[in-house]
């Protein structure tokens, strides 16, 4: 996948191409259908087919200062989009300029871009004060399909939903959304050291990567993605009220390993919820609870897929201990 980052105000010589335009944080269930029509229509015109979006998120440029998290950073996005079989992906510098541009300035910008075709969903708006829309790209006479809302029994997927979905720790409803689990890179730090001491259960604490959404405190069955693999997991979120003098955690059991992972790159997914987080009487009652957190993970991760298109866990990653993708 070729990736082109640019302000409107300059455009690289680009390939003709079909391309669907969208923020498309999470790449959800609905921005796959994007991406599904615009390979339909690249193979019909014979181009190469991708993705337009836009970096920073408009709302960063319009509300500077309110803090602003999301499903994916832009990294992630365009790792997703390379799994989903785009052949390239554009960057257009976000700024208050571009956002002023009239309907047909933005078409403009289009053909300059070589943009032969594009698809976008039916609620799609652009140009400022948001007056262009799928009208005006018809009225316009600009070549581009219009994909019909993708919604499930609550709706349109979307990434609102998604985010409300993960702040409330109902990580199932995300996943099913998103077609993947929820996961969230980071960094392995030290923690304090109580959870092989005093727990039995040593703990790799992750220090997130900036941005992201973190799903409800709580504990979860989920995955562990390391250098050596992708490892099954017990998760907490959380403050630890069973100890005083914490703050927030992140930290996770991986389950038959027993590798040291500080200073570590790795992917927590969050498959599915188990608890609320409890203040247990002492280390004695929390570690009894974390016994019977692992049987019930082992036994719904048992079979799971948490990222069955292989956008982040690689082939390599795998180490046959899932399906790879597509399978
Ligand atoms: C799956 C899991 C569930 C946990 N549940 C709780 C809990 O309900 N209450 C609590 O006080 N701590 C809970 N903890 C956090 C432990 O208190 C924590 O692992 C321990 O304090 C070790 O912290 P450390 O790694 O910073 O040393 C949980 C940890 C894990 C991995
Ligand atoms: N459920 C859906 N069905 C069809 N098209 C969709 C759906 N969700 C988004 N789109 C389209 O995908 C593109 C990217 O949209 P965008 O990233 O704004 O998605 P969104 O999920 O609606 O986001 P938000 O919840 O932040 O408004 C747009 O062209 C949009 O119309």
């Amino acid at each position: 996948m070729q990736i082109f980052r640019f302000s409107y105000t300059s455009i690289p010589c680009l390939p003709h191409s079909v391309l669907a335009a969208g923020f498309f944080d999470g790449f959800h269930q609905g921005h796959r259908a994007l991406l599904t029509e615009a390979k339909k229509q690249a193979e019909r015109l014979g181009l190469p087919w991708g993705v337009l979006t836009f970096d920073p998120d408009p709302w960063a440029v319009f509300r500077p200062g309110e803090p602003l998290e999301h499903i994916q950073s832009l990294e992630d996005r365009e790792r997703t989009a390379e799994a989903l079989g785009a052949n390239l992906f554009c960057i257009l510098d976000f700024t208050r300029a571009f956002a002023s541009l009239s309907p047909d300035g933005f078409h403009q910008v289009l053909k300059d871009m070589h943009v032969d075709y594009l698809v976008t969903g039916f609620d799609f708006r652009y140009g400022a004060r948001n007056a262009g829309s799928v009208q005006s790209l018809t009225k316009a006479g600009f070549a581009h399909s219009v994909v019909q809302a993708v919604t499930d029994l609550d709706g349109k997927i979307s990434s609102t939903r998604i985010e409300e979905a993960v702040r409330g720790g109902n990580v199932e409803a995300a996943a099913a959304m998103l077609g993947q689990d929820y996961s969230v890179p980071g960094l392995i730090v030290h923690g304090f050291g109580r959870g092989g001491k005093l727990l039995g259960f040593p703990t790799a604490n992750l220090q997130p990567d900036p941005g992201y959404l973190l799903p409800a405190r709580g504990v979860y069955a989920g995955f562990v993605q390391t250098d050596s693999g992708i490892h099954e997991a017990m998760i907490s979120v959380g403050v630890n009220p069973t100890f005083t003098g914490t703050g927030q955690t992140v930290e996770a059991f991986l389950f038959d390993f027993d590798s040291d992972l500080y200073g570590q790159r790795v992917r927590f997914y969050f498959s599915r919820r188990l608890r609320p987080e409890k203040r247990f009487d002492g280390p004695e009652a929390l570690k009894s609870q974390l016994v019977k957190d692992e049987a019930q993970s082992r036994q719904v991760l048992d079979g799971h897929d948490p990222d069955p298109d292989g956008v982040y866990a690689t082939a390599e990653s795998r180490q046959g201990s899932l399906p790879g993708p597509g399978a």
